[in-house]
């Protein structure tokens, strides 16, 4: 009951997460992570929502053969798959037992590919998604050197996981905040504004 009112609303259970503002001090360059974002594996039987490949396609008015979503055919093989193709700070979901400091330096390193210790990560805030997911994000502010870096990063593989790491120099990811030609979620652009808030 809401207001004395039945009210019906769709939700979609999402894992709690963790992002990170990372900040390379010995080139002065912020650290992001460019990744494929279908929302879900691309099956011939599910169509995944709120996925920013799907989305794109579908404005591109692309129709003919294929899969339907919502009444329009998009003959996938048409689209090209960089609509799917974001900027984002590196994050992951918290689906282990560790501390959130536990989780963060471990997806750092397997993205990014810096080793950082877990102490080093400051915890900025937290915050949750509206609308159909409630799911919570805690942001974490690091920097790492040079010397800190120890693989290429990229993520897991085996888990699906094709990463880019992506380094901008402080006046680039000023510009960033207005450049809507690169699709990236607003939690990047509040990570940003943080920083040059608060470490600029
Ligand atoms: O700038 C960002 C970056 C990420 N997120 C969110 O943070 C959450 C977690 O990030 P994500 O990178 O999706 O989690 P990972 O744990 O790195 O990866 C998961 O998602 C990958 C891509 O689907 C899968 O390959 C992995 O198996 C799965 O663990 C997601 O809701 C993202 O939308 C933001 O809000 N802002
Ligand atoms: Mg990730």
């Amino acid at each position: 009951m809401n207001n004395g009112k039945k009210r019906y609303w769709d939700m979609l259970k999402v894992h709690e997460s963790v992002a990170c503002v990372l900040y390379n001090t010995s080139r002065d360059v912020l650290i992001f992570v460019k990744q494929f974002r279908p929302g879900t594996q691309l099956k011939e039987d599910f169509i995944p929502y709120c996925a920013v490949f799907v989305y794109r396609a579908l404005s591109t008015g692309s129709t003919t053969t294929s899969i339907e979503v919502e009444g329009q055919s998009v003959d996938w093989d048409k689209v090209s798959p960089n609509l799917g193709i974001t900027l984002e700070l590196c994050a992951g979901i918290v689906d282990e037992t560790l501390n959130l400091n536990e989780i963060v330096k471990k997806e750092v390193l397997e993205e990014c590919g810096y080793e950082i210790p877990s102490e080093n990560f400051q915890r900025v805030t937290s915050y949750r998604t509206t609308g159909i997911s409630g799911s919570k994000q805690t942001l974490f502010y690091a920097e790492c050197t040079d010397q800190m870096k120890i693989s290429e990063g990229g993520g897991l593989a085996e888990e699906g996981e094709f990463i880019d790491v992506v380094e901008m120099s402080i006046p680039q990811v000023r510009n960033l905040i207005q450049d809507e030609q690169v699709t990236r979620p607003a939690t990047l652009l509040f990570g940003i504004t943080w920083f040059l808030m608060n470490k600029v």
